[in-house]
């Protein structure tokens, strides 16, 4: 195993209220940091000393030193060149021998001082071993072959070799975060003051509608302006306040957070938007789990596998989960709605209805959660698109302002876009426009950067990983006689129908935007309708709830079409967990994704 020692490291100072920003900038690329002493964090995320954390899938960042007691930091990096390692990364980078040697070094030198070292490996992402069980069955025989055969080296993990530099890291002076953290002790107050209605408390109708609400926020923003970041910021500041003063005698209270960006596939694949509440202080690793992993995949496997998979003398060592807990991405119980595309513009009345369902979903939730999670309110998160005043994007804000009863709206970056809000805001006295600043460290993935991401998440939620965040799942490939399932997609295909101004007059479209449209799956188009596409389960059961149930409701998980027979009327399916499909009706959208494991 390389030693620590082995790795030489670089530090860099971060006085106080700075940002050391870092970028991976290949897919191979993978960087461990470790707090040597003093106080930092990292996106609202603690970090505490000797403790190391891992970065990996292009994760972009920012180490932030809140100058807690007027102290500085000061940060060591490691940039390392062909070095091999025959144990697993977050091993190495968490072996914490001579790291701990640093930390008292530095730490009777300055107030703060972190470590950071960067690392490549050949695969993004582990495939150790696939189990299949008597519940799964493969097509192709020799697809099950494979998936036993130990994993090769060109496609292993641990990491094999260690390349590259640290080229894009530097220390900020001018550091948005200070800014984002007097937000949130603004939104702190709002929140002690707030006070469910005299009504609401006794359910006596003699009492007025007192109700002060707490802080209901939607963040706005253009595409890459940091939204998500902050809202991540935002909570971890309040799960932590909240943990601190809730003693242990109670469970500490929730934060609704909600994501209105099918793009940014939060919880689960993209194409979906949804609500969660958590508590949990929330970790930055990878950019595939930015808010944590959804279990609805099956259960994370966070020890390694059995040996089998290292039988071959030529194959790697057995996949070593990270030594660090706290770098997992934490597992959240999200609600999950598929809007089958990564714009929401691409079928909008459906998307409307699945945001209507998401706010009803975010109050209910609240109501369960109980007061604390009352109070802490939620935090709605958007599509860039929605700054525009083209392509419907304001219409969508005052939606979203009317569903979620908002009555904080943020927007993060220019004041042009300040501007606008307001006025688009101006009639609706209960809602305050707040404009806080762009970080110059947040900006807009490129295409192809985003397509890797998206295709990552969308392999993580079926074999879970990556590596940093979570354990290793195991799905299954099932085989679905063609006349046991339903494929539906709502609405018709986007372009293959006339537009409405083009009908005759009078004349009404058959099928509209909400309606579910089944997929012949023996005709001509269908392999290139459902083959290498996501298709989602959903909760509601056609037959017994009700189309309408189909289109707006939650899903309860996803399988992936890998194959289509038209001749022996046979599909098959990757699916996270075997045995039958739960339901008969799958919902088809314009996800598509390339299993290369
Ligand atoms: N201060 C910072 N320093 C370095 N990187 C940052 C900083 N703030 C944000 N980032 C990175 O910038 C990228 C974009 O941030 P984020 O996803 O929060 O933006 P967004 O506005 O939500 O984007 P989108 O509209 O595409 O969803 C992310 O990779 C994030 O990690």
């Amino acid at each position: 195993m390389a030693s620590a020692s082995q790795h030489p490291s670089r530090r860099f100072v971060i006085p106080p209220t700075h940002e050391l920003r870092f970028e991976l900038e290949s897919p191979t690329d993978a960087l461990s940091i470790t707090l040597v002493s003093g106080f930092a964090e990292l996106f609202g995320f603690e970090l505490v000393q000797g403790a190391s954390y891992g970065f990996s899938h292009e994760q972009r960042g920012a180490v932030w030193a809140p100058g807690v007691n007027g102290e500085g930091a000061e940060v060591e990096m490691s940039s390392l060149s062909s070095v091999r390692l025959t144990r697993s990364m977050a091993e190495v980078a968490g072996g914490t021998d001579g790291l701990q040697g640093r930390a008292t070094a530095s730490r009777e030198l300055t107030g703060c001082s972190a470590e950071l070292r960067q690392f490549a490996w050949n695969a993004p992402c582990p495939v150790v071993e696939r189990v299949v069980t008597s519940g799964g069955r493969y097509a192709d025989p020799s697809a099950r072959e494979r998936a036993l055969a130990p994993a090769t080296n060109a496609s292993s993990f641990p990491p094999t070799h260690v390349t590259g530099s640290l080229d894009t890291v530097y220390v900020a002076s001018e550091s948005a975060f200070s800014t984002y953290f007097n937000l949130h002790l603004s939104l702190s107050r709002l929140r002690l003051l707030a006070r469910p209605s005299s009504f609401a408390m006794t359910r006596d109708l003699s009492q007025p509608d007192d109700e002060v609400a707490p802080p209901r926020v939607l963040v706005v923003g253009e595409r890459g302006a940091g939204k998500s970041t902050l809202v991540k910021m935002l909570a971890n500041w309040r799960n932590r306040a909240e943990r601190a003063t809730c003693g242990t005698a109670k469970p500490a209270s929730g934060i609704t957070l909600v994501n209105l960006d099918p793009s940014d596939g939060l919880w689960t694949v993209p194409g979906t938007i949804g609500v969660v509440n958590t508590s949990s202080i929330i970790p930055t690793s990878t950019p595939a789990a930015p808010f944590g992993t959804s279990f609805s995949s099956g259960p994370p496997v966070p020890f390694p596998p059995p040996a089998s998979s290292s039988t071959s003398s030529d194959a790697p060592p057995p996949y070593n989960p990270p030594i660090n807990p706290d770098s997992y991405a934490p597992l959240l119980d999200p609600l999950v709605f598929f809007a089958g595309h990564l714009s929401p513009t691409v079928n909008e009345p459906h998307y409307d209805l699945l945001m209507q369902s998401v706010a009803d979903a975010a109050k209910r939730k609240v109501d369960e959660a109980g007061m604390g999670s009352w109070k802490a309110g939620w935090m709605v998160d958007t599509p860039g698109e929605w700054v525009e005043k083209k392509g419907g994007g304001w219409e969508r804000v005052k939606a979203a302002v009317r569903a979620f009863e908002i009555n904080v709206l943020l927007v993060v970056g220019t004041e042009r876009s300040y501007v606008e809000m307001s006025k688009l805001m101006s009639t609706n006295k209960t809602v305050t426009v707040v404009r806080v600043p762009k970080s110059d460290g947040a900006s807009d993935p490129d295409l192809p950067t985003l397509s890797r991401l998206q295709s990552l998440q969308t392999r993580s939620y079926f074999y879970g990983g990556p590596p940093l965040t979570q354990g290793l799942l195991s799905p299954f490939s099932i085989i679905v006689r063609l006349s046991d399932i339903r494929i539906v997609r709502v609405g018709e295909v986007a372009g293959t129908h006339a537009p409405d101004s083009a009908l005759p007059l009078g004349a009404t479209r058959l099928t509209r935007d909400t309606e579910l449209v089944e997929v012949d799956l023996e005709g001509p188009r269908a392999a290139s309708e459902v083959v290498n596409r996501i298709l989602a389960v959903p909760m509601a059961e056609e037959e017994r709830d009700g189309q309408e149930k189909v289109v707006k409701g939650p899903v309860m998980g996803f399988v992936w079409v890998s194959a289509l027979d038209k001749e022996k009327k046979k599909i098959t399916l990757l699916s996270p967990l075997p045995g039958r499909l739960p339901r008969k009706t799958l919902i088809v959208g314009g996800i598509d994704w390339i299993d290369n494991a």
